[in-house]
């Protein structure tokens, strides 16, 4: 934009016109006032790029003669393009289209971002203009920039975040209400939270994603979502929910990003990061075990800084309409003013390691033969597996089916060692004579 154009409105061209679509639209026009003092100068919407026309948008306010099928013309026309359609195609040909063009993009599509981010930066970066994506992890908490920005001066050591809100909806409601899987997955989706397919979300592909950019932003490395291990919530019973209750802990999906160092101490081999999504018990004192309902936060450690918490609203379209309009506001700045924000840094190139590697600790509950010997053959195969036991505690089944057999629980929560160790040793338990059933086996998080 050179000094003529300055005063000109910023054209806005807005791609998808759904839960985030329609609320952006929306805020854009009851706050164009505000914006316009905020640029320096309005911004006009030019255009809603939507798949089909004939749906009612009368929540959105879009003038229906903005309304286009041709999402492809209309960032041709645009200076700031808001992707919110989700998925990588189209919205990646749309996205390169639109840098091709001259205009900066401002997006809340983490699937994408976690695929092809370093295509897109380096598209951006070729360009000239912005890629912001504030919205595409944790919604309406202000996160990435302050990772990115505020924390630029520090050494990031680990991430430890809940965020994704279905899953947390879920959980939180087989915890509060003893409400079943399907229902809780079926009112998060009412509520505007769930991804078009919830696979997304109760499987984990959507928090991995989300890990992916955090890490990247935390570790100055590339992350893709294919490098996080991943594990979804279908697999928690109630029987762990139980278990954890009885631990004085709630089971949380969390996304964990943590920088590991060589150490022969630990014996840890190797300097890396360590990304994953899995369900985990955290004790009620840790400050995520209050996130509830549909809620996100993150929990930041860093060297200097030490522990930051993020929380707020992760899901729904006015939340993430905030993020994304945030965003917005900051690349029609630059645009006006000139210049542009930061763009990728990878400069620590840190490798991620496999899960195998990762330290954590697990909690296992056996279901056992209540006879003498019992308790030194479980501890045989945590040695044997050098995994150190932190705490067993041994109770007499109740119910009468089980004690005419004479069977005990035997709950052990083991101290950190790598993951694939505590795996084994899970195997090896299963296998022992006097063990009737693995009956619950989670990591443990957060102490
Ligand atoms: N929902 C949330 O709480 C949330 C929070 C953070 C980030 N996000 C991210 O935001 C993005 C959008 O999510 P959403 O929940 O708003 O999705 P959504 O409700 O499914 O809306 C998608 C919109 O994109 C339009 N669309 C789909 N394919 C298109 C195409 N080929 N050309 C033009 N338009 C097309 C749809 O048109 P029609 O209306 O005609 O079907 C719809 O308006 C996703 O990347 C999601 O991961 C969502
Ligand atoms: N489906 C996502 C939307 C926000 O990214 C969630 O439940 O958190």
């Amino acid at each position: 934009m050179d000094d003529s154009d300055k005063h000109r409105p910023i054209r806005v061209a807005l791609l998808g016109c759904g839960v985030v679509g329609s609320s952006v639209a929306r805020l854009m026009q009851e706050q164009a006032d505000d914006f316009a003092a905020r640029v320096g100068t309005p911004l006009e919407l030019v255009g809603v790029a939507v798949r089909r026309l004939g749906r009612d948008r009368s929540e959105a306010g879009v003038d229906p003669a903005l309304l286009t099928t041709d999402a492809e013309g209309l960032v041709t026309r645009a200076d700031v393009v808001v992707e919110v359609i989700g998925g990588i195609e189209p919205a990646r040909s749309l996205i390169l289209r639109a840098f091709e063009h001259g205009a900066s993009v401002v997006t809340a599509n983490k699937a994408l971002l976690a695929e092809r981010g370093p295509e897109l930066y380096a598209a951006a970066e070729a360009a000239g203009v912005d890629l912001y994506h504030e919205a595409s992890v944790a919604g309406a908490i202000p996160l990435l920039r302050p990772l990115r920005e505020s924390l630029a001066g520090d050494d990031v050591r680990k991430v430890l975040g809940i965020v994704n809100g279905t899953t947390n909806y879920v959980l939180d409601k087989m915890h509060t209400t003893g409400q079943g899987f399907g229902e809780a997955v079926e009112a998060a989706q009412a509520l505007g939270y769930a991804e078009a397919d919830p696979t997304a979300d109760v499987e984990g592909f959507d928090a991995a994603a989300k890990a992916a950019i955090l890490a990247s932003l935390a570790f100055h490395s590339r992350v893709s979502a294919r490098d996080v291990h991943r594990e979804g919530i279908t697999e928690v019973s109630a029987a762990d929910i139980a278990a954890a209750e009885a631990m004085g802990c709630v089971v949380k999906l969390l996304a964990i990003c943590e920088r590991v160092d060589a150490d022969p101490a630990t014996g840890t081999d190797r300097t890396g990061i360590s990304v994953r999504v899995h369900p985990a018990m955290i004790p009620l004192s840790h400050p995520l075990a209050g996130v509830r309902e549909a809620f996100n936060a993150v929990f930041v450690e860093a060297r200097s800084a030490g522990e930051l918490m993020f929380y707020g609203r992760g899901a729904g379209g006015d939340p993430t309409a905030s993020a994304v309009l945030g965003d917005v506001v900051a690349v029609a700045r630059h645009r006006v003013g000139g210049g542009r924000g930061p763009g990728e840094s990878t400069y620590a190139d840190l490798p991620t390691l496999p899960m195998g590697e990762a330290r954590t600790r697990y909690f296992i509950s056996l279901d056992v033969a209540d006879e003498p010997g019992v308790l030194a053959a479980v501890a045989t195969e945590f040695a044997r597996n050098q995994v150190s036991i932190e705490t067993v505690r041994q109770t007499a089944r109740a119910d009468d089916e089980h004690r005419a057999e004479e069977r005990a629980e035997l709950v052990v929560v083991t101290h950190a060692a790598p993951d694939a160790a505590l795996a084994a040793t899970v195997e090896a338990l299963a296998g022992l004579a006097q063990v009737r059933e693995v009956s619950s086996v989670m990591r443990v998080e957060g102490e």
